[in-house]
């Protein structure tokens, strides 16, 4: 079976990956099966190019065709912050309830029509010959005054979603798996997979 490994540590896009890939003959191994890989950098200044650094890194580090997402929120009040920096927001020692709450503060005062925001994902696997596929997916919605729910991870309880009005953590897995930008990303990156696939150079 073809073995392919996930570049990420965040448990949420492990298990929203796994879902969505359950279907498919791969044989989805992660980071946990090599733990010598230490903690990877991300020094690059958009999604494309983190992805591509955490995707070749593994690649290259296991000889396996492996899989990155790079992903965040972009709120439009916040001249597109934090972005980049989403799961840093709230640096040093980060974590999803302090950047929620950094959030909060931050767009304090400012009206709900101009809470606008969007996920967005750029997934790349990078092959260890060096050949790359790359995807991107993004999720229009609000920021919310108040979070809700507690399905899924990072800013879920925050973000509403733009066509259910629900926020993303009051999604069940599958809904938020259909409307997401990783849901999207991924989806795109399986349809070129096939010829992707055929391609690469197989050791
Ligand atoms: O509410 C959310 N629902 C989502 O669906 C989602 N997707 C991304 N994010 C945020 O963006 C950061 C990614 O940063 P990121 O791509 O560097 O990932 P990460 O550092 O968490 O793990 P890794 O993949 O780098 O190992 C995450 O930590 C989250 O804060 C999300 N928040
Ligand atoms: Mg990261």
């Amino acid at each position: 079976m073809n073995a392919v490994v996930l570049a990420t540590r965040n448990k949420g896009k492990i298990r929203e990956f796994s879902e969505m890939l359950q279907n498919f003959q791969l044989n989805v191994l992660g980071l946990d099966d090599f733990p010598e890989i230490g903690e990877i950098e991300e020094t690059g200044v958009t999604f494309e190019a983190n992805a591509r650094i955490k995707a070749s890194e593994v690649a290259k580090a296991t000889g396996l065709v492996a899989i990155a997402d790079d992903s965040g929120l972009e709120v439009d009040a916040l001249d597109g912050a934090p972005g980049v920096f989403s799961a840093r927001f709230s640096a040093p020692n980060p974590t999803d309830e302090k950047n929620n709450a950094l959030l909060l503060e931050k767009l304090q005062g400012v009206p709900y029509e101009k809470r606008t925001a969007r996920f967005r994902c750029v997934m790349l696997a990078y092959a260890p010959d060096g050949q790359e596929l790359c995807a991107d997916g993004s999720w229009e919605g609000h920021i919310a005054e108040q979070p809700e729910g507690d399905n899924g991870f990072g800013y879920d309880p925050l973000f509403v979603d733009s066509i259910s009005g629900k926020h993303s953590a009051c999604l069940s897995r599958d809904e938020k798996n259909a409307r997401s930008h990783r849901g999207k990303a991924l989806r795109k990156l399986l349809e070129d997979w096939p010829f992707f696939w055929g391609r690469v150079k197989h050791s």
